[in-house]
């Protein structure tokens, strides 16, 4: 089932045609199905946030047409767009984005609450994503009084809490060190596999992008090549490399 389709999407920055013009994106078409786990890499400045910002809505296209799940979210209006984020979306942030004044377990159920479910559907739903991710037993603590790695299971499971169809991460294991990392890309996985969620992250960490199916190099704006997963991670990860290596400009590799 196709869930998101990006249509020749170019994004100029600036007055078109003016003098300070950047064309960030200059053309960039891809789909994404139910159940895909992709990466998308590149050099910096290449387009990776541009791109991102605009898939999920964050941001309009100079041109071109997003569509996730059937709706054309590039020509939704400001509330529309909102509401479409909330009820469809998840984000998964480099720095987790949690508040501190709130617990695990109401950092966790703020999507919730502001769709009104109840309190027993809260209960229930905050459970079964602590139960998955391992940390039913800091789900009283507040965002300070626990790990990086903690927190950003923390995140994943609010992305998560409203059963979006689509989740996005912008370098999920930026801010994390390699223990972490495996424990969050694991995390990615099983919500792929047991879920059947949708992942697009957005990385400069190969270690990270080893873990999806596909990844898309971006380079000035163009896709560039993609590669599938078809053998072992490691692998995966020495081809990611190679094509890095020609596109290239900044890895990180632990
Ligand atoms: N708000 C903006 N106004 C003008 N130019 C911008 C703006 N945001 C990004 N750009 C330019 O667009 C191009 C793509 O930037 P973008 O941030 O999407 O790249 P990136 O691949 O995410 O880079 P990095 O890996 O360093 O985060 C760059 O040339 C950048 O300078």
């Amino acid at each position: 089932m196709l869930m998101l389709e990006a249509k020749n999407i170019v994004k100029v920055y600036g007055e078109l045609a003016g003098e300070g013009a950047t064309t960030a994106l200059g053309g960039v078409s891809f789909q994404l199905n139910k159940g895909d786990f992709i990466a998308i890499m590149g050099p910096s400045g290449s387009g990776k946030t541009t791109l991102l910002n605009i898939l999920s809505g964050l941001d309009k296209p100079t041109s071109g047409e997003v569509v996730i799940d059937r709706n054309i979210i590039s020509s939704l209006n400001g509330e529309q767009l909102a509401l479409f984020r909330r009820k469809q979306l998840g984000f998964v942030f480099q720095d987790f984005n949690l508040l501190d004044s709130l617990t695990v377990k109401e950092n966790i159920v703020v999507p919730m609450v502001l769709e009104k479910k109840s309190a027993t559907e809260m209960e229930e739903r905050v459970h079964e994503l602590a139960s998955l991710f391992d940390i039913e037993e800091i789900l009283n603590k507040y965002p300070y009084q626990i790990s990086g790695g903690q927190q950003q299971r923390t995140a994943v499971s609010r992305a998560l809490v409203n059963h979006p169809s689509l989740i996005f991460a912008d370098e999920p294991t930026g801010n994390l060190d390699s223990k972490s990392s495996t424990v969050i890309m694991e995390c990615f996985e099983k919500i792929v596999q047991e879920l059947s969620a949708t992942v697009l992250l957005v990385t400069h960490d190969v270690f990270a992008a080893s873990y999806c199916r596909k990844v898309i190099f971006i380079k000035d704006g163009l896709i560039h090549s993609s590669i599938d997963r078809k053998g072992s991670r490691k692998d995966f990860l020495n081809q990611i490399m190679d094509n890095l290596a020609i596109l290239g400009g900044r890895t990180d590799v632990f």
